[in-house]
Protein backbone atom coordinates (compact mmCIF):
# COMPACT_ATOMS: atom_id res chain seq x y z
CA UNK A 1 0.00 0.00 0.00
CA UNK A 2 1.38 3.02 -1.10
CA UNK A 3 -0.24 6.08 0.87
CA UNK A 4 -1.04 8.65 -2.13
CA UNK A 5 0.54 11.92 -1.45
CA UNK A 6 -1.10 15.30 -0.62
CA UNK A 7 -1.60 17.96 -3.54
CA UNK A 8 1.35 20.56 -2.90
CA UNK A 9 -1.05 23.63 -3.15
CA UNK A 10 -2.90 22.22 -0.01
CA UNK A 11 -1.01 23.40 3.00
CA UNK A 12 -0.73 20.78 6.34
CA UNK A 13 -2.19 23.30 8.71
CA UNK A 14 -5.35 23.07 6.11
CA UNK A 15 -5.95 20.08 6.21
CA UNK A 16 -6.03 19.27 10.15
CA UNK A 17 -8.50 22.30 9.88
CA UNK A 18 -10.45 20.31 7.61
CA UNK A 19 -10.42 16.91 9.30
CA UNK A 20 -11.73 19.05 12.77
CA UNK A 21 -14.96 18.22 13.53
CA UNK A 22 -16.31 21.94 13.90
CA UNK A 23 -20.05 22.76 13.02
CA UNK A 24 -18.83 25.01 10.13
CA UNK A 25 -17.27 21.64 8.49
CA UNK A 26 -20.15 19.32 9.32
CA UNK A 27 -22.62 22.00 7.60
CA UNK A 28 -20.33 22.20 4.70
CA UNK A 29 -20.26 18.51 4.45
CA UNK A 30 -23.93 18.09 4.76
CA UNK A 31 -24.21 20.37 1.53
CA UNK A 32 -21.92 18.35 -0.20
CA UNK A 33 -23.60 14.98 0.42
CA UNK A 34 -27.06 16.32 -0.05
CA UNK A 35 -25.56 17.86 -3.94
CA UNK A 36 -24.63 14.33 -4.85
CA UNK A 37 -28.12 13.26 -6.61
CA UNK A 38 -27.87 16.09 -8.49
CA UNK A 39 -24.13 16.17 -9.19
CA UNK A 40 -24.99 12.61 -10.35
CA UNK A 41 -28.05 13.90 -12.80
CA UNK A 42 -25.66 16.25 -14.68
CA UNK A 43 -22.85 14.86 -15.08
CA UNK A 44 -21.75 14.24 -18.52
CA UNK A 45 -24.57 16.96 -19.75
CA UNK A 46 -23.61 19.63 -22.20
CA UNK A 47 -25.09 22.85 -20.74
CA UNK A 48 -24.56 26.03 -23.00
CA UNK A 49 -24.63 29.05 -20.99
CA UNK A 50 -25.44 32.58 -22.06
CA UNK A 51 -23.69 35.09 -19.89
CA UNK A 52 -24.70 38.37 -20.64
CA UNK A 53 -23.37 42.19 -20.31
CA UNK A 54 -25.18 43.04 -17.91
CA UNK A 55 -23.94 39.98 -15.45
CA UNK A 56 -20.29 40.61 -16.25
CA UNK A 57 -20.13 44.69 -15.25
CA UNK A 58 -19.31 43.41 -11.41
CA UNK A 59 -15.82 42.04 -11.50
CA UNK A 60 -15.87 40.26 -8.06
CA UNK A 61 -18.76 38.61 -9.66
CA UNK A 62 -17.24 37.63 -12.64
CA UNK A 63 -14.32 36.08 -11.18
CA UNK A 64 -17.07 34.19 -8.75
CA UNK A 65 -18.88 33.30 -11.69
CA UNK A 66 -15.76 31.50 -13.72
CA UNK A 67 -14.91 29.38 -10.10
CA UNK A 68 -18.43 28.06 -10.53
CA UNK A 69 -18.36 27.15 -14.14
CA UNK A 70 -14.96 25.05 -13.12
CA UNK A 71 -17.06 23.62 -10.24
CA UNK A 72 -19.34 22.19 -13.04
CA UNK A 73 -16.48 21.10 -14.94
CA UNK A 74 -14.81 19.61 -11.97
CA UNK A 75 -18.16 17.94 -11.76
CA UNK A 76 -18.51 16.37 -14.89
CA UNK A 77 -20.89 19.04 -16.66
CA UNK A 78 -19.42 20.29 -20.08
CA UNK A 79 -19.96 23.91 -20.09
CA UNK A 80 -20.05 25.96 -22.99
CA UNK A 81 -20.08 29.73 -22.37
CA UNK A 82 -21.62 32.24 -24.79
CA UNK A 83 -21.33 35.44 -23.89
CA UNK A 84 -23.04 39.25 -24.73
CA UNK A 85 -21.54 42.39 -23.63
CA UNK A 86 -24.24 45.50 -24.76
CA UNK A 87 -23.62 47.95 -22.42
CA UNK A 88 -19.88 47.28 -23.28
CA UNK A 89 -20.19 47.79 -26.96
CA UNK A 90 -22.40 50.69 -25.91
CA UNK A 91 -19.96 51.99 -23.74
CA UNK A 92 -17.12 51.94 -26.03
CA UNK A 93 -19.05 53.39 -29.23
CA UNK A 94 -19.79 56.15 -26.63
CA UNK A 95 -16.06 56.77 -25.69
CA UNK A 96 -15.62 56.87 -29.87
CA UNK A 97 -18.54 59.76 -29.95
CA UNK A 98 -20.53 56.95 -32.38
CA UNK A 99 -24.50 57.18 -31.73
CA UNK A 100 -26.24 53.87 -31.71
CA UNK A 101 -29.70 52.72 -31.53
CA UNK A 102 -31.66 49.32 -30.86
CA UNK A 103 -34.68 47.95 -32.80
CA UNK A 104 -36.65 45.34 -31.45
CA UNK A 105 -33.59 44.83 -29.20
CA UNK A 106 -31.31 44.38 -32.01
CA UNK A 107 -28.38 47.08 -32.21
CA UNK A 108 -28.43 48.79 -35.53
CA UNK A 109 -24.72 48.01 -36.92
CA UNK A 110 -23.41 49.86 -39.97
CA UNK A 111 -19.78 49.35 -40.80
CA UNK A 112 -17.73 51.15 -38.01
CA UNK A 113 -20.34 49.48 -35.25
CA UNK A 114 -19.40 45.97 -36.20
CA UNK A 115 -15.73 46.92 -36.04
CA UNK A 116 -16.26 47.98 -32.43
CA UNK A 117 -18.87 45.46 -31.81
CA UNK A 118 -16.35 42.38 -33.12
CA UNK A 119 -13.35 44.33 -30.92
CA UNK A 120 -14.94 44.56 -27.79
CA UNK A 121 -16.30 40.86 -27.92
CA UNK A 122 -13.40 39.17 -28.95
CA UNK A 123 -11.12 41.05 -27.49
CA UNK A 124 -11.86 42.49 -24.24
CA UNK A 125 -14.29 40.49 -23.16
CA UNK A 126 -13.68 36.91 -24.92
CA UNK A 127 -10.75 37.05 -23.82
CA UNK A 128 -11.12 38.23 -20.11
CA UNK A 129 -13.51 35.17 -19.66
CA UNK A 130 -11.20 32.64 -20.70
CA UNK A 131 -8.48 34.48 -18.36
CA UNK A 132 -10.90 34.34 -15.39
CA UNK A 133 -11.56 30.94 -15.68
CA UNK A 134 -7.78 30.09 -16.24
CA UNK A 135 -7.19 31.56 -13.04
CA UNK A 136 -9.92 30.14 -11.40
CA UNK A 137 -8.03 26.82 -11.91
CA UNK A 138 -9.72 25.56 -15.02
CA UNK A 139 -9.08 25.61 -19.04
CA UNK A 140 -10.74 27.80 -21.43
CA UNK A 141 -10.07 28.97 -25.07
CA UNK A 142 -11.65 31.96 -26.30
CA UNK A 143 -13.16 31.87 -29.76
CA UNK A 144 -15.64 33.88 -31.87
CA UNK A 145 -17.84 32.29 -34.86
CA UNK A 146 -15.46 33.57 -37.36
CA UNK A 147 -12.98 30.87 -35.74
CA UNK A 148 -13.30 27.43 -37.96
CA UNK A 149 -16.47 29.23 -39.42
CA UNK A 150 -18.51 28.34 -36.24
CA UNK A 151 -21.09 30.57 -36.80
CA UNK A 152 -22.23 30.91 -40.35
CA UNK A 153 -24.42 33.74 -40.85
CA UNK A 154 -26.25 36.12 -43.02
CA UNK A 155 -27.84 39.84 -43.20
CA UNK A 156 -30.72 39.36 -41.09
CA UNK A 157 -33.82 39.64 -42.91
CA UNK A 158 -36.55 40.65 -41.08
CA UNK A 159 -40.42 41.77 -42.04
CA UNK A 160 -42.04 44.39 -39.31
CA UNK A 161 -45.55 45.03 -39.95
CA UNK A 162 -47.15 48.62 -38.46
CA UNK A 163 -49.98 47.37 -36.00
CA UNK A 164 -51.78 50.93 -36.94
CA UNK A 165 -51.64 51.08 -40.87
CA UNK A 166 -50.72 46.91 -40.96
CA UNK A 167 -48.04 47.80 -43.99
CA UNK A 168 -45.26 45.51 -43.40
CA UNK A 169 -41.76 46.82 -44.50
CA UNK A 170 -38.31 45.11 -44.40
CA UNK A 171 -36.21 46.49 -41.52
CA UNK A 172 -32.21 47.54 -42.19
CA UNK A 173 -30.19 47.20 -39.44
CA UNK A 174 -27.04 46.76 -41.37
CA UNK A 175 -24.43 43.93 -40.30
CA UNK A 176 -27.21 42.16 -37.76
CA UNK A 177 -26.58 38.49 -38.27
CA UNK A 178 -29.07 36.18 -38.66
CA UNK A 179 -27.45 32.95 -37.71
CA UNK A 180 -27.58 29.67 -40.89
CA UNK A 181 -25.46 27.35 -39.50
CA UNK A 182 -23.41 26.41 -36.34
CA UNK A 183 -20.52 24.00 -36.89
CA UNK A 184 -20.02 22.11 -33.88
CA UNK A 185 -17.10 20.35 -34.74
CA UNK A 186 -14.56 22.63 -33.21
CA UNK A 187 -16.61 22.95 -29.85
CA UNK A 188 -17.04 19.10 -29.47
CA UNK A 189 -12.66 18.98 -29.77
CA UNK A 190 -12.38 21.42 -26.98
CA UNK A 191 -14.69 19.75 -24.90
CA UNK A 192 -13.00 16.42 -26.06
CA UNK A 193 -9.61 17.90 -24.66
CA UNK A 194 -11.02 18.92 -21.19
CA UNK A 195 -10.93 22.68 -22.50
CA UNK A 196 -13.93 24.83 -22.20
CA UNK A 197 -15.10 26.81 -25.29
CA UNK A 198 -16.11 30.32 -24.51
CA UNK A 199 -17.71 32.29 -27.73
CA UNK A 200 -18.36 35.79 -28.37
CA UNK A 201 -21.65 36.34 -30.57
CA UNK A 202 -19.98 37.25 -33.86
CA UNK A 203 -20.64 35.50 -37.32
CA UNK A 204 -19.13 35.35 -41.04
CA UNK A 205 -20.87 34.60 -43.98
CA UNK A 206 -18.87 32.89 -46.76
CA UNK A 207 -17.15 35.41 -48.17
CA UNK A 208 -16.24 36.59 -44.58
CA UNK A 209 -18.09 39.27 -43.85
CA UNK A 210 -18.53 39.84 -40.52
CA UNK A 211 -21.98 40.25 -38.84
CA UNK A 212 -22.93 41.19 -35.31
CA UNK A 213 -25.41 38.73 -33.27
CA UNK A 214 -27.52 39.07 -30.57
CA UNK A 215 -25.91 36.62 -28.00
CA UNK A 216 -28.89 35.16 -26.87
CA UNK A 217 -30.06 34.48 -30.31
CA UNK A 218 -25.94 32.88 -30.59
CA UNK A 219 -26.60 30.53 -27.11
CA UNK A 220 -29.87 29.28 -28.37
CA UNK A 221 -28.09 28.39 -32.00
CA UNK A 222 -25.50 26.92 -30.23
CA UNK A 223 -27.41 25.11 -27.48
CA UNK A 224 -29.95 23.63 -30.25
CA UNK A 225 -26.89 22.96 -32.74
CA UNK A 226 -25.21 20.80 -29.88
CA UNK A 227 -28.41 19.13 -28.69
CA UNK A 228 -27.62 20.51 -25.58
CA UNK A 229 -29.16 18.81 -22.30
CA UNK A 230 -29.73 22.67 -20.88
CA UNK A 231 -29.32 26.16 -22.29
CA UNK A 232 -29.07 28.36 -19.19
CA UNK A 233 -29.57 32.40 -19.55
CA UNK A 234 -28.73 34.54 -17.13
CA UNK A 235 -29.68 37.62 -16.92
CA UNK A 236 -30.95 40.53 -14.64
CA UNK A 237 -34.46 39.32 -13.19
CA UNK A 238 -35.28 36.58 -10.93
CA UNK A 239 -36.74 34.62 -14.63
CA UNK A 240 -39.84 35.41 -15.77
CA UNK A 241 -42.21 37.29 -13.68
CA UNK A 242 -46.20 37.28 -13.58
CA UNK A 243 -47.97 40.68 -14.07
CA UNK A 244 -47.97 40.76 -10.05
CA UNK A 245 -44.20 40.45 -10.25
CA UNK A 246 -44.18 36.26 -8.88
CA UNK A 247 -41.92 34.07 -10.15
CA UNK A 248 -43.14 31.61 -12.45
CA UNK A 249 -40.94 28.32 -11.84
CA UNK A 250 -41.67 26.51 -14.69
CA UNK A 251 -43.68 27.19 -18.24
CA UNK A 252 -44.65 24.94 -21.20
CA UNK A 253 -43.79 26.89 -24.53
CA UNK A 254 -47.71 26.58 -24.72
CA UNK A 255 -47.71 28.92 -21.78
CA UNK A 256 -45.02 31.61 -23.03
CA UNK A 257 -47.22 32.09 -26.20
CA UNK A 258 -50.37 32.63 -23.76
CA UNK A 259 -48.37 35.12 -21.67
CA UNK A 260 -46.91 36.98 -25.00
CA UNK A 261 -50.02 36.76 -26.32
CA UNK A 262 -51.58 38.53 -23.06
CA UNK A 263 -48.59 41.06 -22.44
CA UNK A 264 -47.02 39.94 -19.83
CA UNK A 265 -43.74 39.27 -21.29
CA UNK A 266 -42.28 42.43 -22.76
CA UNK A 267 -38.93 44.32 -24.27
CA UNK A 268 -36.16 42.47 -24.09
CA UNK A 269 -37.86 39.40 -22.32
CA UNK A 270 -39.55 38.59 -25.50
CA UNK A 271 -36.42 37.37 -27.65
CA UNK A 272 -35.04 35.88 -24.63
CA UNK A 273 -37.94 33.67 -24.83
CA UNK A 274 -38.15 33.25 -28.00
CA UNK A 275 -34.84 32.19 -27.90
CA UNK A 276 -36.03 29.71 -24.94
CA UNK A 277 -38.67 28.23 -27.12
CA UNK A 278 -36.69 27.94 -30.46
CA UNK A 279 -33.97 26.12 -28.18
CA UNK A 280 -36.38 23.39 -26.57
CA UNK A 281 -38.13 22.85 -29.91
CA UNK A 282 -34.41 21.63 -31.75
CA UNK A 283 -34.02 19.16 -29.12
CA UNK A 284 -32.35 21.27 -26.18
CA UNK A 285 -33.87 19.08 -22.79
CA UNK A 286 -34.70 22.41 -20.94
CA UNK A 287 -33.94 26.41 -20.98
CA UNK A 288 -33.94 28.31 -17.65
CA UNK A 289 -34.08 32.03 -17.47
CA UNK A 290 -32.48 32.97 -14.39
CA UNK A 291 -31.13 35.72 -12.27
CA UNK A 292 -26.86 36.21 -13.78
CA UNK A 293 -26.59 38.69 -10.50
CA UNK A 294 -27.38 36.51 -7.60
CA UNK A 295 -24.51 34.74 -6.10
CA UNK A 296 -24.09 31.44 -7.63
CA UNK A 297 -26.75 31.50 -9.40
CA UNK A 298 -24.94 28.66 -11.62
CA UNK A 299 -25.14 26.00 -8.54
CA UNK A 300 -28.27 26.90 -7.60
CA UNK A 301 -29.44 26.38 -10.16
CA UNK A 302 -28.13 22.64 -10.89
CA UNK A 303 -27.51 21.69 -7.75
CA UNK A 304 -30.07 22.49 -5.54
CA UNK A 305 -33.78 21.18 -5.15
CA UNK A 306 -35.32 24.79 -5.63
CA UNK A 307 -33.53 25.77 -8.94
CA UNK A 308 -33.10 29.15 -9.45
CA UNK A 309 -35.33 30.82 -12.47
CA UNK A 310 -38.15 29.69 -14.61
CA UNK A 311 -37.38 26.36 -16.57
CA UNK A 312 -39.42 26.12 -20.08
CA UNK A 313 -39.80 22.59 -21.56
CA UNK A 314 -41.55 21.29 -24.35
N1 LIG B 1 -42.60 39.04 -17.65
C1 LIG B 1 -41.36 39.48 -17.47
N2 LIG B 1 -40.57 38.92 -16.53
C2 LIG B 1 -39.30 39.35 -16.31
N3 LIG B 1 -38.71 40.36 -17.03
C3 LIG B 1 -39.44 40.95 -17.99
C4 LIG B 1 -40.79 40.54 -18.27
N4 LIG B 1 -41.25 41.30 -19.28
C5 LIG B 1 -40.26 42.14 -19.60
N5 LIG B 1 -39.16 41.96 -18.86
C6 LIG B 1 -37.90 42.72 -18.97
O1 LIG B 1 -36.91 41.95 -19.64
C7 LIG B 1 -35.62 42.33 -19.12
C8 LIG B 1 -34.56 41.27 -19.48
O2 LIG B 1 -34.22 41.42 -20.83
P1 LIG B 1 -32.85 42.21 -21.25
O3 LIG B 1 -32.81 43.54 -20.57
O4 LIG B 1 -32.75 42.19 -22.73
O5 LIG B 1 -31.77 41.25 -20.57
P2 LIG B 1 -30.19 41.00 -20.85
O6 LIG B 1 -29.55 42.36 -20.93
O7 LIG B 1 -29.79 40.19 -19.67
O8 LIG B 1 -30.10 40.22 -22.14
C9 LIG B 1 -35.92 42.50 -17.65
O9 LIG B 1 -34.93 43.29 -17.00
C10 LIG B 1 -37.29 43.13 -17.64
O10 LIG B 1 -37.18 44.54 -17.64
C1 LIG C 1 -27.33 42.58 -32.87
C2 LIG C 1 -27.08 42.89 -31.43
O1 LIG C 1 -27.89 43.57 -30.80
N1 LIG C 1 -25.95 42.43 -30.89
C3 LIG C 1 -25.59 42.66 -29.51
C4 LIG C 1 -24.44 41.72 -29.17
C5 LIG C 1 -24.09 41.69 -27.69
C6 LIG C 1 -25.23 41.18 -26.82
O2 LIG C 1 -26.22 40.60 -27.23
O3 LIG C 1 -24.97 41.41 -25.48
P1 LIG C 1 -25.95 41.25 -24.20
O4 LIG C 1 -26.32 39.82 -24.10
O5 LIG C 1 -25.09 41.73 -23.09
O6 LIG C 1 -27.15 42.13 -24.44
C7 LIG C 1 -25.16 44.13 -29.30
O7 LIG C 1 -24.60 44.74 -30.20
O8 LIG C 1 -25.36 44.63 -28.17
Amino acid sequence: FIASPRPAALPTQRRSLALSNTAANQAVAEVLSDALPYIMEHTGETIVIKYGGHAMEDAAASLQFAKDVVLLKSCGVNPVIVHGGGPQIAAMLGRLNIETSFVEGLRVTDTDTVDVAEMVLCGKINKGIASSIKQAGGRAIGLSGKDDNLILADKLQKVITDPGTGISKMLDLGYVGEIKKVNTKIISDLVAAGIIPVIAPIGVDERGQTYNCNADTAAGAIAGALKANRLLLLTDVKGVLSKEGELFEELTTERVSELMRDGTITGGMIPKLNTAVNAVKAGVGAAIILDGRARHALLLELYTSGGAGTLIKG
